[in-house]
């Protein structure tokens, strides 16, 4: 099935980008196979008694794409309408991202097809224990380590932890993204958007922009949105626009951030930024992406930058929050207008970065201060950045082929390590 926002297979995307790379490492052909399939794909029932007394029937998927450089990895997505293309495209993202930033990591990506906010708390947990129950024999600290995704956050990741633990002895390690009081790790929360902010900083920076100043609107205020608009704003940017799936918010000479998100936190999840009592005009997410910025962030989902809009997109830099947010005919078209497009498999790697400084935590059973973590992140991120731009400028690339370049050969020579 098609993503129903833009008509966007983003694993055909995918398969055209992995394509072109292999080519360029020399892969061959058995490779390029080994490399583009899934390891393993499931699909399961969650039958669910509701508070009501009704039976619902939910689908839970993962998809688990390769494991050669460690254990598979990826978030939990809780989504109405999520299906075989979103995850295998997800879970494959994992793996070039794992091996972009160079962790101990496969991919992996999974989830429920639902819509979290229509379920009651003790459904939301009978729920996830379920899942969590019958992925059992399949995930595990040095299986697969599932982690918060759209749609999912800490307290789901505990419910998950504890149904796993039930049946296999306490094991923080399997699950990360956890609360602070459970084995979370400090900085996890913020990670991806602390991740992008500082990737932005340099890009900004080798191209000679300022960051203080710079116009930046973001579409999509949950977890990483909402993170890379208090970072950015911390670091002198201007955030215009900013967007949930109901509409936006928009001010010229920049929103109050803290006063946002401070008024999102006491407002709740279910309620949008449009309703939020606070200064701007009202935009809708088509807007929002054609709006005149230095730096455009889609941070919601994927396929919006697609190739009816791409032509209307007035951004000088765009920075992926959002998995797959950019068809491939449009990552051609911003290539040919010189668009720079910072790609997701670099821009949001650091929440799964401090995922795995959880992981090893958890293993140590030994908590890092937050200074460690941050600092950890930075170096990790400016390195896989360093590599990034060297590559793009020796090899005339964009941004994203040049990863893909790095990922898939860290990927090859690890299989060519294990043999086969
Ligand atoms: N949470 C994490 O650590 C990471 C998340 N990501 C990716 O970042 C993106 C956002 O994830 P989270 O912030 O964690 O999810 P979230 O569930 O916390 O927030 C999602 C946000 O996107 C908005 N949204 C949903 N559909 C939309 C639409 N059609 N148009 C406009 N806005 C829409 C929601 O209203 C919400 O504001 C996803 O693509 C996810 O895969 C990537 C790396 C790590
Ligand atoms: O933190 C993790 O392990 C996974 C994060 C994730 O799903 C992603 O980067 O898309």
């Amino acid at each position: 099935m098609v993503n129903p926002t833009s008509g966007y297979n983003p694993q055909q995307c995918l398969e055209s980008y992995l394509a072109r790379a292999l080519q360029r490492i020399g892969a061959n052909e058995e490779m390029n196979h080994l490399l583009q399939a899934s390891y393993r794909e499931i699909k399961f029932e969650l039958p669910l008694v509701r508070e009501n007394g009704s039976l619902a029937v939910f689908h839970g998927y993962r998809v688990q794409h390769h494991r050669s450089r460690g254990p598979f990895k990826g978030g939990i997505r809780y989504r109405p309408h999520v299906d075989w293309e979103q995850f295998r495209a997800l879970a494959s993202i994992m793996t070039w991202k794992t091996a972009l930033v160079d962790i101990p990591f496969g991919g992996a990506k999974g989830g429920i097809d639902c819509d979290p906010n229509t379920l009651t708390p003790l459904e939301l947990e009978t729920l996830s224990k379920r899942f969590m129950i019958k992925l059992g024999p399949l995930v595990g600290p040095d299986r697969d380590i599932p982690a918060p995704g759209m749609g999912t956050d800490e307290q789901i990741m505990a419910w998950l932890y504890d149904a796993y633990s039930q049946g296999h002895g306490d094991e923080p390690a399997v699950v990360t993204g956890k609360p602070l009081g459970l084995g979370g790790s400090y900085g996890r929360t913020e990670a991806t958007g602390r991740g992008l902010a500082l990737v932005t900083a340099w890009v900004m920076q080798a191209r000679g922009l300022p960051l203080e100043g710079a116009t930046v609107a973001i579409q999509g205020f949950g977890n990483v949105g909402s993170h890379i608009a208090r970072f950015l704003a911390e670091k002198g940017a201007k955030v215009v626009a900013i967007s949930d799936i109901r509409g936006g918010l928009y001010k010229g000479d920049g929103l109050d951030i803290k006063n946002l998100i401070a008024s999102k936190i006491a407002a709740g999840k279910s309620v949008s930024v449009t309703e939020l009592d606070v200064k701007g005009e009202s935009i809708s997410n088509e807007e929002l992406l054609t709006l005149d910025v230095d730096i455009l962030i889609p941070a919601a989902i994927e396929g919006v930058l697609h190739e009816s809009n791409v032509d209307q997109v007035k951004a000088r830099l765009i920075v992926e929050g959002a998995n797959l947010p950019t068809t491939c005919g449009a990552a051609e078209v911003f290539k040919d207008r010189g668009i720079p497009v910072v790609p997701d498999i670099l821009a949001n790697a650091g929440g799964v970065t401090v995922s795995y400084f959880e992981w090893a935590q958890n293993l140590q059973r030994y908590r890092w201060e937050l200074e460690t973590v941050d600092q950890r992140l930075e170096r990790t991120l400016k390195k896989a950045w360093e590599k990034v731009r060297k590559r793009a400028a020796e090899d005339n690339l964009s941004y994203r082929e040049a990863a893909y370049v790095i990922a898939t050969k860290r990927v090859k020579r690890a299989i060519e390590l294990r043999g086969f």
